[in-house]
């Protein structure tokens, strides 16, 4: 059995392959605006471009989702540029993300390293978003491996509030997520918030309910992806959610919040990627 040096070993060498991969079939050398999400897959993401050398990327700006991307960016030397100066009407040719867990239909959960509104951000203005992940994160429904809750980014004098409305409808203790260690009280975000962290049971999709046995409109706490997320966004105080849902990444040039395609590295060394035509 692999040791958990050998497991962690395994899952970095599965994010690294994943991430060249997707760079290699996404960053065509002719685009130029390029957004850059947040977490410890995109580290390689970036590691990849980088390896494609000044003849390519000098003529790219790289848009990141918070202050970690920011300075991934910065310490490749690649051009940092801020999604706040992208002109009105311009989209990004391609952004990358990584996602907490990813479901048979695309639509993930992100917000794990507390990032998700400037993710959500980035990834609707560009043209295609890319997903990049490793095996673990390859789950048939949502909330079925990821067990930590959805993320929701709040504004911090409508916690208790969101807390009460989220255990009403379902959410198995939802808790405001407390800081790193040896820092008092809750995590603050780029933005200025805090997060909620909000677990549901595994979450439906379209197909679930097809036969009606189910409505997934959160009877029993069942919720489909969609019903939940459409639900959440309207609570008062929460700025946006960890559910990247809605169109699928190919039927909309822009404005989608899923991928166009999500690479997995897999524990056998391979590259497994799924896009929306074959899930
Ligand atoms: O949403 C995110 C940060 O808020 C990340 O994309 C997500 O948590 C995945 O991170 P990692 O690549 O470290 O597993």
């Amino acid at each position: 059995m692999a040791t958990t040096t050998q497991q962690a070993a395994l899952v970095e060498t599965s994010k690294r392959l994943a991430a060249f991969q997707a760079v290699k079939d996404h960053l065509l050398p002719e685009y130029t605006r390029i957004g850059i999400g947040s977490g410890s897959t995109v580290v390689y993401v970036v590691e990849a471009i980088s390896a494609l050398g000044p003849a390519v990327t000098s003529r790219m700006a790289f848009y990141p989702t918070g202050s970690q991307s920011e300075e991934l960016i910065e310490a490749a030397g690649l051009n940092l540029q801020y999604i706040s100066k992208l002109p009105a009407g311009q989209q990004l040719d391609v952004a990358f993300d990584g996602a907490d867990e990813v479901d048979d239909d695309l639509n993930l959960i992100k917000g794990g390293g507390a990032c998700l509104w400037q993710e959500k951000i980035v990834a609707a203005s560009a043209k295609r978003f890319v997903c990049v992940a490793d095996f673990r994160k390859l789950s048939p429904r949502l909330g079925t491996a990821w067990k930590k809750g959805i993320p929701i980014e709040v504004l911090p004098m409508a916690a208790p509030r969101v807390l009460d409305e989220l255990a009403r409808m379902g959410s198995q203790n939802p808790r405001v997520r407390p800081g790193l260690p040896g820092k008092a009280g809750a995590i603050v975000t780029d933005n200025g918030m805090w997060m909620i962290d909000a677990p549901f049971a595994p979450l439906l999709l379209p197909k679930d309910v097809e036969d009606g046995s189910e409505t997934g409109s959160g009877t029993n706490s069942v919720w489909t992806v969609d019903a939940l997320a459409d639900r959440l966004i309207k609570i008062p105080g929460v700025a946006e959610i960890g559910l990247f849902y809605g169109k699928n990444g190919l039927e909309v040039a822009a404005g989608a919040q899923k991928p166009v395609a999500a690479y997995f590295g897999m524990a056998d060394g391979t590259v497994q990627v799924k896009t929306p035509t074959t899930t």
